[in-house]
């Protein structure tokens, strides 16, 4: 790898970012004002919310932009840019204003997440790492949350999957959005020291292997931890591993507390069931049993079915990854641009499938929950300027199905999109990661149960309001009429 003086992120952005400010500056059109909103089109793991995450690295991303000397240096040595280009670049003062979810928020699909505002050409640059964080984290606290759903309040969760991990920075952030998502812990030291969130761990085959005898193993371990679990699957679960662990915890006494045992291999109910048989017997019905291997939401509902006796969930792989959907997809997408006469006008992306359609314009998200108890009744997306907070009656309709629909009296409106950048200046204080993982619950428990089973939940209502819906269709029927337009006057050009 190649040494640099700096870290800077600036250049984490696809090139044809750079090469679309090239166009807009050369042209003169850089500095038009511009929104553009970042959202997704479908819920992940078919999962009915997600929880977003990734606003505190994104903060940090945004207040380290600017081009450094050797961003620069490396700019030119691609040879497409000239001198001027590349003064413009290093002069660039980032105007952003950002309008954002907290993190912790739930999000659906079809809704923006994000809003970035200002010149053309800055509102480009930044759309990849914006993507690049958003869609990891919010996919990950959203497995998080799935896992949290079967495991019940009760049971302990416990992220181990940095080896496993696409990398470093995932299994950093990964195992923050892990912990918003509703994990207790990390086996992760550094984002223990990084984020605060608790650390916890066991020990490995290795420790046994090393003795080559586990008693030896798990007396040393014994000797050198006051808080002790013991890994009893190296050889023989039940007839050795288990009777060796209660040995030991019994020869250690009061010096240890003995927090119980884990398994990592083979059937985990048939030997969480003996294994429970086995420590209640030897007068240990506190020690915890802790399972882990290859776990997920489906094989832990499965286990809890058929009766596991399981206390903590280890679980790497299949959470850091998201291993049955490895990315959520989410877009970026212009709404909004200045034109000739500066005015800002919305603008759209048609498409002949409806769910890659853009819904045009500058919106904001209403939660609308109903006063009478609390639960969230579905999302409105309006246009910036309208106030469904200040509305006696609501009517919310089906974006597709218009004829679904309800009409609202006693609820309240609150704006999802909150103020993060106002022209390059950071207005939004961020939260704790307590305050973050506390706020993701309060929203899940604010939500009817039929949007949360992990398997075909209700589809969660995000409508727009009648504003946007009708403006929306007058844009479809211009663009199309323009399109259908030319292509008859090329057609008629050809025919000559
Ligand atoms: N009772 C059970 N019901 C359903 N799935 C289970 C049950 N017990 C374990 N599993 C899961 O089955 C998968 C495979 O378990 P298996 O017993 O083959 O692993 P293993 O023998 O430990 O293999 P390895 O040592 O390679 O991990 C794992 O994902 C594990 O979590
Ligand atoms: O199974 P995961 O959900 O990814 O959880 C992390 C795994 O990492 C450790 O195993 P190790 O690296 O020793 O691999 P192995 O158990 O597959 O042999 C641990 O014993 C878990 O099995
Ligand atoms: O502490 C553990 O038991 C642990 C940590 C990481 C991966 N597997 C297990």
């Amino acid at each position: 790898m190649k040494e640099f003086e700096d870290d800077s992120l600036m250049l984490h952005t696809d090139l044809y970012q750079i090469n679309m400010l090239k166009v807009y500056w050369e042209h003169g059109i850089d500095q038009r004002h511009a929104v553009f909103e970042a959202y997704f089109r479908k819920n992940p793991f078919e999962n009915g919310y997600a929880i977003f995450a990734g606003l505190e690295r994104i903060v940090q991303y945004m207040n380290a932009l600017k081009f450094t000397d050797a961003d620069l240096a490396y700019l030119r040595s691609l040879g497409s840019y000239d001198e001027a280009f590349l003064d413009y670049l290093r002069t660039m003062e980032f105007t952003l204003s950002v309008r954002g979810m907290r993190e912790g928020e739930l999000c659906f699909a079809d809704e923006p997440l994000i809003q970035v505002e200002g010149p053309l050409g800055q509102c480009q640059l930044v759309e990849t790492a914006i993507l690049n964080i958003i869609n990891y984290q919010t996919l990950i606290a959203t497995k998080a949350s799935r896992i949290r759903t079967v495991a019940g309040e009760e049971d302990g969760l416990s992220e181990f999957g940095s080896r496993r991990a696409q990398e470093m920075d995932a299994a950093i952030w990964g195992t923050r959005a892990a912990y918003i998502g509703g994990f207790d812990s990390t086996s992760n030291v550094r984002a223990g020291k990084l984020f605060g969130i608790p650390v916890s761990g066991t020990h490995a085959h290795s420790l046994i292997q090393a003795y080559r005898d586990e008693y030896e193993a798990f007396k040393a371990y014994a000797e050198t931890h006051r808080n002790v679990v013991f890994l009893v699957d190296t050889y023989d679960t039940l007839r050795s591993g288990v009777p060796t662990a209660i040995r030991v915890a019994k020869e250690m006494g009061d010096r240890i507390n003995f927090v119980g045992v884990r398994i990592d291999s083979g059937d985990i109910t048939y030997q969480s069931k003996r294994i429970r048989e086995q420590l209640d017997q030897a007068g240990f019905p506190h020690a915890r049993i802790i399972a882990s291997n290859d776990l997920d939401e489906l094989t832990i509902l499965n286990l809890k079915m058929q009766g596991a006796k399981v206390n903590d969930w280890g679980i790497g792989t299949k959470l850091i990854t998201a291993f049955d959907q490895p990315a959520l997809g989410a877009v970026y997408k212009l709404v909004s641009i200045e034109d000739d006469t500066g005015n800002l006008v919305p603008t759209m992306k048609i498409s002949s499938n409806a769910s890659k359609m853009s819904t045009p314009g500058v919106k904001q998200v209403w939660r609308i929950t109903r006063n009478s108890n609390g639960k969230s009744e579905g999302d409105y997306v309006a246009f910036n300027h309208e106030r469904p907070d200040l509305l006696e009656e609501l009517y919310m309709f089906h974006p597709v199905h218009t004829y679904i629909n309800k009409t609202l009296t006693d609820f309240t409106a609150r704006p999802l999109l909150i103020p993060i950048y106002e022209h390059g200046q950071q207005v939004y204080e961020l939260p704790t990661l307590e305050d973050v993982k506390t706020y993701a619950k309060q929203n899940i428990d604010d939500l009817w149960d039929e949007y949360k089973r992990i398997l075909n939940p209700e589809a969660y209502p995000v409508d727009l309001s009648q504003e946007l819906y009708d403006a929306k269709m007058t844009s479809i029927h211009e663009i199309t009429a323009k399109v259908n337009e030319e292509v008859k006057a090329f057609q008629a050009e050809e025919a000559e």
